[in-house]
């Protein structure tokens, strides 16, 4: 997507024979700044301090961590090294483990002497394939928008409710929550957004309305604890967020608070929507409630707050009372039976089994 008119996508290769560089997500809104990796260290460590993050963002830079792993040592222990320490820097997003066990299979049985170029050439087609897919889950999901906009008075906006960002940042380009409103505004039907703040790391208030803001796209951010309150005063036509993980029978793991849209969706009979690529599905788990790694992270995150002051300057202030403790789950699974429909690069289908296998038959035992 464009920012100030120039097309970015959130990773590109470097200068030299390895280098790869990402938009660095912790200076946004504030400052556009990108990060260059040159060691696959330095990939485990943007994905594991959220420099980069979103999951197919995840998958694509640590598919460039494992070139940059081969670039150092061809070797099968580096080679091992690499996918191990990438694979731990965090662990929610299946598409990590995807993208690394793709990169595997693309060098493990090759000449050292051949290992770098197909591994080059493997990461930029995960990358190129989800641009594709992304711009397919739009497409598909543009049309539940259409479905909403038909359903609303001549002069209505259609309310779209969404949380945490599932934006083009969080994946390579064009985003999977946020493809289908880019493609409703950009066919001129009269969207808004809701964007949850989405505490702690605040991906919502941050990051998609600097999306959206940058794409023209109407939005106001509310704190987190306001969905439930919009959707029983009738103010969301429907909700749509992206996933981390699901599983199988349609159980999604998303950024922490999903679960509580989820429910106050279903209460107020508003359509729940979750977009997915084929890359986050998690066929080994017949089921994602219980099953699904939820991911801890520090509680600083929690009592810490980073923001910008009225001179300017980029400061990091503590919002809790001194020597509390801190939680902070990043991620929590909403059941299927609460998801109205998964939107795929394959198309809409209802979340269960039996949905998803409609849609990858090749996945039918
Ligand atoms: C399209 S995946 C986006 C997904 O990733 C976010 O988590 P994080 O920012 O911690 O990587 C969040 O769960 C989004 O829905």
């Amino acid at each position: 997507m464009k920012i100030d008119g120039t097309h970015y996508r959130t990773i590109w290769r470097g200068e030299g024979e390895a280098s790869v560089v990402v938009i660095d997500q912790t200076q946004l809104p504030f400052r556009f700044a990108t990060r260059t990796l040159n060691r696959w260290q330095d990939a485990e460590e943007a994905i594991r301090t959220m420099v980069v993050r979103g999951a197919p963002c995840i998958g694509a830079t640590a598919a460039h961590g494992m070139c940059l792993a081969l670039a150092e040592d061809a070797s099968d222990e580096m080679l091992e090294t690499a996918a191990k320490g990438l694979k731990a820097a965090r662990p929610t997003a299946i598409n990590l483990m995807w993208a690394v066990d793709e990169m595997l299979a693309a060098v493990r049985n090759r000449p050292r002497g051949e290992r770098l170029e197909a591994a080059w050439a493997r990461a930029a087609e995960i990358c190129d394939a989800d641009v594709e897919i992304c711009r397919r889950i739009g497409a598909h999901g543009l049309k539940l928008i259409e479905q909403a906009a038909a359903r609303k008075k001549a002069g209505e906006r259609v309310n779209i409710l969404t949380h945490c960002n599932a934006g083009w940042l969080a994946c390579v380009d064009w985003g999977t929550a946020l493809a289908p409103i880019y493609m409703a505004h950009d066919k001129g039907l009269d969207v808004h957004v809701w964007v949850d703040e989405t505490r702690p790391r605040n991906q919502g208030a941050a990051l998609t309305a600097f999306e959206l803001g940058g794409h023209g796209v109407p939005h106001t951010i509310v704190a987190d604890n306001a969905g439930g309150h919009l959707m029983q005063a009738g103010l969301v036509d429907l909700c749509i967020v992206g996933t981390d993980r699901t599983a199988a029978n349609g159980d999604v793991a998303n950024k922490i608070g999903t679960y509580l849209k989820a429910l106050a969706a279903h209460d107020n009979d508003v359509p729940f929507y979750v977009a997915l690529p084929y890359t986050t599905i998690d066929w080994t788990l017949p089921k994602g409630v219980g099953a699904i790694p939820i991911e801890d992270r520090s509680g600083e995150e929690v009592t810490h707050l980073t923001g910008r002051t009225a001179d300017g300057r980029i400061e990091t202030v503590q919002v809790s009372a001194p020597g509390s403790a801190a939680g902070n789950p990043a991620f929590d699974v909403t059941p299927a039976r609460l998801v109205t429909a998964l939107v795929t690069e394959r198309g809409v289908c209802p979340a269960s089994a039996e949905g998803l296998l409609d849609l990858y038959p090749e996945r039918r035992g």
